[in-house]
């Protein structure tokens, strides 16, 4: 794990000295918007216009950000317009690599060893974390963006004519409602596993450990009266969820220690991830062999034994009961 500094790579762990023990998030450095015509988005420059072929996407299967953007590229039907690079499940002193696995492709367009060599690619001074997801532009040869948030977006409503326009998972109306729930949500829920996780004193675990358990059980009764967490229609704010909750038992539990309980002791919440993860196309963003020996084998302050633990035995393929609001 580490970072590049004026395009050096450093190796490091999270320094958490300067916040008393709590991991912080630093903000992605990339964040220029691809758009219908080419013009400028809310954040960074204009000039990537949403086209077929010229944008690649860098993934992790392991990562929760990353598989955000694979979600969406399927939802959208944008598997023939933007094609991906999985990097390996281990990352270690060198960060996220491209060598050779099982799901792994390499890097499809580059070419390159390291993940951060895109990075420098883009910005042979960068300083800042080397993060998946990516989206790269084969035309200008560089990022447009490495913020997951802000690449959903934009496979939602930036490609009209070229994927499948016919669902809307940010619709106009529900808007106050989606940014309200993907505030607390991220924060506690998303970010908040992490918190957990990579805190290094009882006191920031314990600080994260109660809003986290408290958001849970605030999404588990919203999902007892309405089928998505926005209401009737299923939207960005539910598939925000699901990429934290689909690691939640076979990782969070027991390697960032989110003990209270399990999604699968919170029926709406289980359910509610039983559908996502049958809905056409997401199992095939999901890679379980990724996700568990990612977090287990890579971090090793955590776990240095990097014994990837067998269970648990969940069946993801079981029926779920949400229709059951129709
Ligand atoms: N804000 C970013 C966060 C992405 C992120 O933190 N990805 C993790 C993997 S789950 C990563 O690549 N971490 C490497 C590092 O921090 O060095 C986003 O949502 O796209």
């Amino acid at each position: 794990m580490g970072l590049l500094v004026d395009g050096e790579w450093k190796d490091q762990w999270y320094d958490t000295k300067k916040s008393g023990g709590k991991f912080v998030r630093s903000d992605a450095g990339f964040r220029n918007w691809i758009t219908t015509d080419g013009s400028a988005g809310p954040t960074g420059e204009g000039g990537f216009k949403a086209e077929v072929g010229r944008y690649h996407l860098y993934i992790s299967h392991a990562c929760p950000w990353a598989n955000r953007a694979a979600i969406f590229r399927t939802l959208k039907g944008l598997e023939d317009a933007i094609d991906v690079s999985v990097v390996h499940h281990f990352m270690a002193e060198d960060g996220w690599t491209f060598e050779l696995e099982e799901g792994a492709t390499g890097d499809k367009i580059n070419g390159f060893p390291f993940m951060r060599d895109v990075y420098t690619a883009a910005k042979p001074d960068y300083t800042g974390r080397v993060t998946v997801p990516v989206l790269w532009d084969k035309e200008r040869q560089t990022i447009v963006s490495n913020e997951s948030s802000e690449i959903i977006r934009m496979f939602n409503s930036a490609f009209d004519g070229i994927g499948d326009n016919s669902v809307d998972y940010y619709p106009a109306d529900l808007q106050p409602e989606i940014d309200a729930i993907n505030e607390r949500v991220y924060h506690t829920v998303n970010n908040g596993v992490y918190k957990c996780g990579f805190a290094t004193t009882s006191e920031a675990y314990e600080e994260a450990f109660q809003p986290l358990f408290e958001s849970l059980d605030w999404l588990e009764d919203l999902l007892s009266t309405r089928r998505y967490l926005a209401g009737a229609q299923i939207t960005e704010a539910d598939w925000r969820l699901f990429t934290t909750l689909i690691r939640f038992d076979p990782v969070y539990v027991g390697h960032f220690k989110c003990n209270r309980n399990r999604i699968v002791d919170m029926p709406n919440l289980w359910n509610h991830t039983l559908e996502l993860y049958q809905w056409p196309g997401v199992a095939e963003t999901i890679n379980m062999r990724h996700i568990k020996r990612h977090y287990y084998a890579s971090h090793e302050t955590i776990n240095p034994t990097r014994i990837v633990p067998l269970g648990p035995n969940l069946d993801y393929s079981a029926p779920h009961d949400r229709a059951r609001f129709d």
